[in-house]
């Protein structure tokens, strides 16, 4: 067991049964229940107002849910035993414009047993030429480094990342990408809020999607996957030869033909069969956004 879980007893990092949560007029949420491991990233997704943010501000114990339970390590969300393990990158972050990163670091730290030293948070979220700066006159993007250092000073064991790469640009988006993956690897636990399906693919081992407040799709990104069951054959021809039987549905796209199919095996075989000049044959599985679309166009089609 590492530093970060060792106080934390034995119970996983999320424990969510049947959570609603009704703000006026709308079901937020719906008898949500997930859970989340320890030493596991799980992607909470799904569109704009599905009830991603209610349900990170319920288990965060910033929203009392209307019915249901949440435990943090086996302690009630929002109790002071639960927020003693956790760090969050809110969507939403405003700092006093008179202090500096270095300030707002420093001062964090001090309320936590075993802090992140601020020079290691200061290198991996590359606020070195920031650090002491008045956050005034910050961008968007400047200000969203701060915040995801802040999400970790404590070295909690678990974080709550509420679409943490908003604003960040591209260097951004790959220093917190490779940080959440290393922090997982080494024992922490991680919930994601994101839109962009490439950070979950490569920060989360499983993921909960839900719409209007309902789960409608949850497993591990392989388990997914599989049951999307549908592959990317790509392969090359020789000059002015088109794909013909089963291929002929192939669109020329990236310098090579490329069809997506639920029996690769056996269009593979049937392309060999047919054209014997094929190469460079490639069958990959199809990437997180593309199954969830072909998921999402099969419900559709029921
Ligand atoms: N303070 C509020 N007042 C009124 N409605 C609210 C409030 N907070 C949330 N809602 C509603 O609850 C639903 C869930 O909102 P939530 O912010 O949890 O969605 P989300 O999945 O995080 O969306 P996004 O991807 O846009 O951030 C939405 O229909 C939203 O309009």
């Amino acid at each position: 067991m590492d530093a970060r879980t060792s106080q934390c007893g034995s119970a996983p990092a999320i424990s969510a049964r049947a959570i609603g949560k009704r703000i006026g007029r709308i079901e937020a949420l719906s008898d949500l229940s997930l859970d989340l491991h320890r030493g596991e990233a799980l992607g909470l997704v799904g569109t704009n107002g599905a009830g991603k943010t209610t349900a990170l501000e319920i288990l965060q114990g910033l929203r009392r849910a209307d019915t249901g339970k949440a435990d943090i390590f086996g302690v009630p969300a929002g109790s002071i035993a639960a927020r003693r393990h956790i760090g969050v990158t809110p969507q939403n972050t405003d700092f006093p414009e008179q202090m500096s990163p270095r300030e707002v670091l420093t001062f964090a730290a001090a309320h936590f047993d075993r802090p992140q030293k601020v020079s290691d948070l200061v290198a991996t979220f590359g606020l070195g030429r920031l650090i002491d700066r008045r956050m005034g006159g910050f961008s968007g993007g400047e200000t969203r480094r701060l915040a995801l250092a802040l999400a970790f000073v404590g070295n909690p064991a678990l974080v709550f990342a509420d679409e943490p790469t908003a604003g960040l640009d591209t260097d951004g988006q790959e220093m917190f990408k490779a940080h959440a993956r290393a922090y997982v690897e080494a024992g922490g636990s991680l919930l994601l809020t994101s839109h962009h399906w490439d950070e979950i693919e490569q920060v989360c081992d499983r993921i909960v999607m839900i719409d209007r407040g309902r789960v409608v799709l949850e497993g591990t990104l392989d388990d997914i996957r599989r049951r999307a069951g549908h592959c990317r054959i790509s392969f090359d021809l020789p000059e002015g030869a088109t794909p013909s039987g089963r291929a002929a549905d192939a669109r020329y796209g990236d310098g090579r033909w490329q069809i997506v199919s639920a029996d690769s095996d056996g269009l593979v075989r049937e392309l060999i069969a047919t054209e014997p000049r094929v190469a460079n044959l490639h069958v990959i599985p199809l990437d997180l956004k593309d199954t969830i679309a072909r998921l999402n166009q099969e419900e559709t089609e029921r």
